[in-house]
């Protein structure tokens, strides 16, 4: 009885233990799961974002690794211009430019900038370049249309208008969306503006150039481009004469912003000195294009180059400003349907050799060559066509 007794107390005290273990068990079990289950999320967080992470830090990887490549390809198109921080930085600006390689061949174009031993800078062929090649093409940094055709081409690409093409207000037309777009860096500010006495101005003297740096003015005010853009180019020496002409272009431009609404923010790099600046670059750099039609070898263009009325306009571009010029050229520059450019080769070119185009009619004789040179360019004319006094 005793012993019965005893072990009801006890089985009692074990159930009560027990019951108070079980139930402390079960808390504890609880908090545990509790914080496994937390831990697996923070876990699962946690490699979330380092996926994140590691993806982010391989893409800016690549974006390194892109950009260290074009400025191999470059640095490889411009070899031997190392000690020359002005070609460096040439070719920097070029890797920007949407100046295309031989779209026919993959890799750069075969040519590199370097200095020549008389003419400055020069285009030089990487390898050897075949007859009617084409060595790159290469879109404007600038173009205007002349005055005679401001109603018959694009007023972006330079392109023939149709008939169709419906005159838009303002009289300047688009040939498409995609060149309004992109016309979009300088038509609102130009049309905020009078132009009637700047254009009066071109038209009296016969002057095209200060159309062009109308128009990257208006670029540089609505920040599509840095008003340094020309500065790598080579600018012409300037006679007084020059001088006191361009200042009454620049007079004219600066009230034709100040009676618009610009801002002097706006216009505080539109200084005297920077108008004379970017016209004596243009000068010696700009190209007058003549669409060759649908043509695209070298006996056409010239056919239809004759039979063309006038230049469409002008323009300037950043890799072929570095041709020099020669008499006898083994590379020439011809405009298809717009103002994209296309150089190709004349005659087989070796490679090193250094690429030159033409800047005159080379039909004329030697003294007619070299005032036309002297006078246009500033140059006395060293190429062997003239030295054999030809
Ligand atoms: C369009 S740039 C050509 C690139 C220029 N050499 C440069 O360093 O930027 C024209 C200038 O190059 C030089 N040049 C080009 N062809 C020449 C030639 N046949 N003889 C002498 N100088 C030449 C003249 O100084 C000329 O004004």
């Amino acid at each position: 009885m005793m012993l019965c007794q005893m072990n009801k107390v006890f089985q009692k005290k074990i159930s009560a233990v027990n019951g108070i273990g079980s139930c402390q068990i079960r808390i504890v079990l609880r908090y545990q799961v509790l914080c496994v289950l937390l831990l697996l999320y923070c876990f699962y967080e946690l490699e979330k974002a380092y996926i994140k992470l590691w993806r982010a830090a391989s893409e800016s990887n690549m974006a390194r690794a892109t950009v260290r490549y074009s400025r191999w390809a470059w640095r490889f198109l411009t070899s031997n211009t190392q000690n020359e921080p002005f070609l460096s930085s040439a070719a920097a600006t070029f890797s920007t430019a949407p100046e295309n390689a031989n779209p026919g061949r993959p890799g750069p174009p075969p040519i590199r900038v370097a200095l020549t031993e008389s003419s400055g800078r020069g285009v030089f062929a990487t390898r050897k370049i075949e007859t009617g090649e084409l060595l790159h093409t290469a879109k404007p940094i600038l173009s205007h249309p002349s005055l005679s055709a401001l109603h018959k081409v694009c007023y972006f690409c330079l392109r023939k208008l149709k008939t169709t093409d419906a005159p838009q207000p303002h009289g300047v037309s688009y040939c498409s969306e995609e060149c309004r777009q992109q016309a979009k860096g300088f038509h609102d500010i130009e049309m905020t503006a009078d132009w009637s006495a700047y254009d009066d101005y071109c038209r009296s003297n016969r002057l095209k150039y200060p159309l062009l740096v109308k128009r990257l003015a208006c670029m540089v005010m609505s920040g599509a481009t840095p008003a340094n853009l020309l500065d790598i180019l080579q600018p012409a020496s300037l006679s007084p004469e020059m001088i006191s002409e361009m200042e009454e272009g620049y007079g004219l431009l600066r009230n034709a912003y100040i009676n618009s609404n610009i801002t002097d923010e706006q216009m505080s790099f539109l200084t005297k000195q920077w108008y004379i600046g970017i016209l004596s670059r243009i000068r010696i750099n700009a190209f007058r294009i003549e669409l060759a039609g649908g043509y695209d070898d070298l006996l056409s263009s010239l056919a239809a180059s004759i039979e063309s009325e006038a230049a469409v306009g002008n323009a300037v571009y950043m890799l072929p400003s570095f041709y020099n010029h020669d008499c006898d050229p083994n590379a020439h520059i011809i405009w298809i349907e717009n103002a994209d450019g296309r150089l190709k080769a004349l005659r087989d070119v070796d490679e090193g050799e250094e690429l030159r185009i033409c800047y005159i009619d080379a039909s004329m004789d030697h003294d007619a060559r070299q005032s036309f040179l002297s006078q246009g360019f500033g140059f006395q004319c060293n190429c062997p066509r003239c030295l054999s006094g030809d």
